[in-house]
Formats: C-alpha cells, structure tokens, sequence
C-alpha cells in the first residue's frame, strides 16, 4: 500500500532511507545517523504537502532526496512528468532538472548578488532553449508581485522579502511540475512571511505545481499546505490533511507541536497543556522512535515498532495507541 497513494501523483517515494556513516574508522568507532528510515509518501499533481519536524528530523534529506540532490541508501522516488515516469535515483540530474526547482531559505546565499534581476531570470531560458524570454519573464515578475522596474536593478540593491520573491519567479520561470521549499520564510520578517506563501499558493493554482514545503513552524505549514507529513528521526509519525492533522493530532509527538502555538487553533486556545514531552532525543535501537520522549509509552512501545496505519480516511499515524 502508498500512503496517501493516488494514480494522480507527480513525486512517489517508497521506503527511503538515507544514512549518513560518521566517525573515523581507525578510531573504531563508527555512528551511522538515520536521516529518513523508511519512508512512503505521495505528492498529488497541484498539491502543495508540507513536510514538519524539529531540527534533523530529516525534512532537508527528503526534500534533496525527491529532486536527485542526495542518492538514498535505500529505497525509490519518482517524479511523473508528461505522463513519463522518472526514476530519481537513476536518472542523471539533467533529465530530472528539467521538472524540478528548489527555494532555499537563504535568500542572501542563494542568488549571486552581483546579477543583474533579468539575467537571473533569464539564465535558466537562455540555458533550456526557450523562446519568448521576454514574456516568460514579465509573467514571473507579476505573479511574484515584483515591479519590472526592478529588471535593470542588481540583486544586491533588493530587500529580502524581495530576493526571496526573485528566487520563488526563479525557480517557477522554468515551469516545472515540482518545487521544494525548503523553510521559504525563516530569514523573513514575520510581516513578510505571509506574503511569501501566497506567492506559493499562487503559483501552484496559475501553474499547476506540487510543491514539497519544507517548515519547523507549524503555522507555516497550516497556512498553504492541503497535507502534512510529520517526520520524526527519519520517519513519518504523522500524515494526513492539514485540516485534520492540525484539528486532531493523534501522535503525541504532533499534539506537542501543536501545543507549541496555542493560536494554531483558537478552540485549543483554552485548553491545559497536557503534553509535556521529555526534552532529550534518542533514537532507541528497536520500538517506537519517539517511545524515549513519548509521555503515553507503554511497554510494547520499547519492543515493536509501530507501522503507519490509516486510522481516519487519509490521517494515517504510527503509533500503538491507535
Ligand atoms: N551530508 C550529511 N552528512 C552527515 N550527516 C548528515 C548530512 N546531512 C544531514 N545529516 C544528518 O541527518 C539528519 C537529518 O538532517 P536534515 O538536515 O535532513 O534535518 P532537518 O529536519 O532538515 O533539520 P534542520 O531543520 O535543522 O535543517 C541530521 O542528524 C543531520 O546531522
């Protein structure tokens, strides 16, 4: 079975793991970190998925994973385009980088700052043979809310709001028929961070694009995203619609996100916090990932480890309360 399976979709993943070996050998110690251990997800045409979790958790990985930046350890992906099925781990990135795009959260260290705005656009047109570069820039312009004015400026004289809107016109100009945002809104004022998802929203209603986006916050992710995947050490706890995921987390691990921003959901605005999850993370060698923190562990938690399970139409958890 695919979580979340569809024949609609644009990027499949099957049980990926991708691990890192560390240490020196001639010490003899040798640590192997987990970044993704064992996931399956789907991204469906038009669908913007976020992708939440605490730092190394693994939402980088498997954003890098999907668009052939990082080869897994294990596992699939593909990407459907023109009704062509890509295999990521194959391909060469040249084939792949006709589909894909990815928005870094370093607005500052992902555009040379030296380029003129045009030439920005105009590169990756230029590259690919494309006519009608004028037009294709102008509508990449508007639909990022940029004045054309701004065409003759160097990227070093934009703000931030608006060098993150050149690399979101950037990454779309190609049309592709998937994007990774990788936290689009972290460097950015709070003022501007809803500006910045509209553009995304935007762009995937006028465009038709997927969109991974990649976010610690999770009102970031409630705001745009139509399904959430809850990643924690490597592996998805948690996946459903966002409206369901945000409304009624079943993982304990996703209620103490949430509980993290009591204004997510005015109804949970009044309730206790009941979940006080322990601070330490380890990864234990077998049972649930989470069992070390988990405030409910039980002792099959220490033992078996917990498989995916839909437990609502389309809210899929892994865990042995359910
Ligand atoms: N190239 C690498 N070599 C070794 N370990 C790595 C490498 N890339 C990632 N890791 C490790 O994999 C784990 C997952 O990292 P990743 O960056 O994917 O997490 P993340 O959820 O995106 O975290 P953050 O929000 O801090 O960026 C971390 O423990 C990280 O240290």
């Amino acid at each position: 079975m695919l979580v979340g399976s569809t024949e609609d979709y644009v990027v499949k993943v099957k049980n990926l793991k991708v691990h890192f070996s560390k240490g020196n050998p001639l010490f003899g110690k040798k640590y192997i970190t987990k970044a993704l251990d064992g996931v399956t997800l789907t991204i469906r045409k038009r669908e913007i998925m976020g992708v939440v979790g605490e730092s190394g958790s693994g939402k980088t990985t498997l954003g890098r994973v999907t668009i052939g930046l990082q080869k897994p350890t294990e596992g699939e992906v593909y990407i459907k385009a023109d009704n062509e099925e890509i295999n990521v781990v194959k391909a060469k990135l040249k084939v792949i980088s006709k589909y894909v795009q990815m928005i870094y959260q370093d607005p500052y260290s992902s555009i040379d700052p030296i380029m003129r705005v045009y030439d920005v656009l105009a590169m990756p047109l230029k590259y690919r043979k494309e006519r009608d570069i004028e037009k294709k820039i102008e509508e990449a312009m508007n639909l990022v809310e940029l004045p054309l004015e701004l065409l003759e400026n160097r990227v070093y004289q934009l703000s931030g709001g608006q060098r993150q809107r050149l690399s979101i016109a950037r990454a779309i100009i190609v049309d592709p028929k998937y994007v990774v945002a990788d936290e689009p809104t972290t460097m950015l004022d709070a003022s501007l961070k809803g500006e910045i998802l509209k553009i995304i929203k935007d762009a995937r209603e006028r465009k038709g694009i997927s969109f991974m986006l990649i976010t610690h916050e999770l009102p970031i992710a409630k705001i745009i995203s139509d399904r959430l995947t809850v990643l924690y050490l490597g592996k998805v706890v948690e996946m459903g619609r966002s409206s369901d995921v945000i409304r009624k987390p079943l993982h304990p691990y996703t209620q103490s996100l949430i509980e993290a921003y009591p204004k997510i959901d005015p109804s949970l605005r009044d309730k206790p916090k009941e979940i006080k999850i322990k601070v330490d993370i380890i990864r234990p060698e077998k049972g649930c990932v989470f069992y070390p923190r988990c405030p409910f562990a039980m002792p099959k938690c220490k033992e078996e480890e917990p498989q995916l399970k839909e437990v609502e139409q389309e809210h899929y958890v892994a865990c042995w309360l359910y």
